[in-house]
């Protein structure tokens, strides 16, 4: 039996919602091997972030070499990565080790207002990052940010999408949750000269913590296994649409997704 191996490069969620707790709560439930590079602690639960603790250079680059020299990951993903120097430390290593399958997931804020990436950073996922990227999954705040554009209609979606292309990316998947004027959510799938719009129902719950990083997780297993860049994206959005219509209910604030409910539904257990 092959099992293929995934990485995460994110920061820890105390609250297991988001981040490297989300990222390998998915690979295991989708049958990949999951490794972690750490690059911040976070404290944090349903009602926000209270702490954030980069780690060391030292520690992300002895993380990625750990990995590096024994691990060959099929798939590697990057969350939250925070500063200029650990953009630096995750890019040179992904070229070094020759890592395919890339996923970025531009994380910049949290739901609750508190950053993940400081501001002097958006240059570097720019210029270090995204020339190395299989995917890039912004939402929509992040895809404004990163191409200094105000993305209002759909024509403006597709505008961004390709100048994301433009900076390197092969493919971008821009996720529409954020589009607060609809009730129907519109993602959008660009690989350089076809669109794919993918539409669904938003569901009304306020537990969608860790939705993007569920999401991009899904991706990056599904690519690990092997899968092309459509075929991951329709069954990580699949995996999302369960994980956040089967809900938990868990904590007073933004609750975790249910990462079970994907495989409840495969073995017929929910019908969401
Ligand atoms: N309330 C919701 N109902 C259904 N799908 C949602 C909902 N919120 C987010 N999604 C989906 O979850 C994924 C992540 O979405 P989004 O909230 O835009 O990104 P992020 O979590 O990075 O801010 C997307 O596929 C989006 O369509
Ligand atoms: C450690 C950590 N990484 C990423 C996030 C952001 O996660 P995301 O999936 O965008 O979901 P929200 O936090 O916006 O609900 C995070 N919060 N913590």
């Amino acid at each position: 039996m092959t099992i293929f191996k995934a990485l995460t490069i994110a920061g820890s969620d105390s609250g297991g919602g988001a981040g490297i707790q989300a990222d390998l709560k998915t690979f295991q439930e989708l049958g990949v091997y999951g490794m972690t590079t750490v690059t911040a602690i976070t404290a944090q639960n349903t009602l926000g972030v209270q702490g954030v603790f980069p780690s060391s250079a030292d520690a992300i680059a002895m993380q990625l070499d750990s990995i590096g020299s024994d691990l060959a990951p099929d798939a590697v993903k990057t969350g939250m990565l925070f500063s200029k120097e650990i953009i630096r430390i995750v890019a040179d290593k992904v070229r070094h080790y020759h890592w395919r399958n890339l996923v970025i997931d531009p994380v910049m804020v949290a739901k609750g207002g508190s950053p993940l990436l400081q501001q002097e950073a958006v240059q570097s996922v720019i210029t270090d990052l995204l020339p190395l990227a299989l995917v890039t999954t912004p939402n929509l705040p992040e895809a404004e940010i990163l191409t200094g554009m105000s993305i209002r209609t759909l024509s403006d979606r597709e505008e961004a999408a390709k100048v994301i292309v433009q900076m390197g990316s092969q493919y971008v998947v821009m996720k529409g949750g954020h589009d607060a004027s609809t009730d129907q959510i519109i993602d959008l799938l660009y690989d350089g000269e076809n669109y794919l719009y993918m539409e669904n129902l938003r569901i009304e719950t306020r537990h969608t913590h860790g939705t993007g990083c569920t999401y991009s997780a899904a991706i990056t297993a599904e690519l690990a296994k092997g899968k092309s860049v459509h075929e991951a994206v329709q069954i990580a959005k699949l995996f999302i649409q369960s994980a956040i219509e089967d809900q938990l209910g868990m904590g007073s604030g933004h609750g975790p997704t249910n990462h079970f409910a994907y495989q409840r539904r495969q073995r017929g257990e929910i019908h969401v």
